[in-house]
């Protein structure tokens, strides 16, 4: 089994009935829908929300019920991939472009649990690109003003096209290299107009699930 297999899978241990869970997006958390699926059928009863397009269909075709994040209200846990987590349980998140709901869902957890391969723990922040959500109107001033900062922008594509999200919005990805202090890149990324949302987690994981080769390590974070 590979490592994202085996911590996807172990993090559905963590739904129990009754529950209103998020359901995050990518490859990692794959595993975790369909494992939650596999429970659903043998009498599980949750209710679910969806974090993008491409998880919406997944679920509908492994029946798990699912409701809007406004019918929800509070949700009991989230569970979500991650591209890069660091010790203090920041992320960086993104990667396959559905931050903005991601990042809602998980603001109305109780609890979310992030479901990585060992490849995505790191010391510092930065390596991945991180995504940052505009408004296609004015984008080009946003990302003048990313440029102008040095953090190294570059507009996310989808072939010839731009890459549009969920909500119809461009990505515009930064080439950090290392992040020095990620609330204070947080706090300057969320006063610029124009920007939705980018993909700095901070605060956000109670805890990781984390698989190296074939052993699978829960970490939970202090005071977490
Ligand atoms: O943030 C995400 C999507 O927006 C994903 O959770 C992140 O990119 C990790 O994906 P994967 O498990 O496929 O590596």
């Amino acid at each position: 089994m590979n490592e994202k297999q085996l911590a996807g899978e172990k993090a559905a241990e963590f739904v129990k009935n009754g529950m209103t869970v998020g359901l995050g997006t990518g490859s990692t958390v794959y595993y975790t829908i369909r494992r939650i699926g596999e429970m659903v059928k043998e009498g599980l009863t949750i209710k679910a929300v969806s974090t993008s397009s491409s998880t919406t269909r997944l679920a509908e075709s492994l029946r798990i019920p699912l409701v809007s994040i406004d019918e929800a209200g509070k949700l009991d846990l989230t569970i979500d991939g991650a591209d890069e987590v660091d010790p203090a349980f920041r992320g960086i998140k993104g990667g396959g472009g559905a931050l903005f709901f991601e990042k809602i869902v998980a603001a109305a957890s109780e609890r979310s649990i992030w479901v990585v391969g060992s490849d995505k723990l790191v010391d510092r922040l930065g390596r991945f690109p991180l995504p940052v959500e505009v408004v296609p109107f004015g984008y080009s001033q946003v990302y003048r003003r990313l440029f102008d900062k040095g953090l190294n922008p570059k507009l996310r594509m989808s072939g010839e096209n731009r890459y549009i999200t969920d909500s119809g919005n461009y990505i515009i990805d930064l080439q950090l290299g290392a992040i020095g202090d990620p609330e204070a890149l947080n706090d300057w990324l969320n006063g610029i107009t124009g920007v939705v949302e980018h993909g700095l987690f901070l605060g956000m994981a109670n805890a990781v699930v984390v698989a190296r080769q074939d052993i699978v390590e829960v970490k939970e974070r202090e005071n977490g």
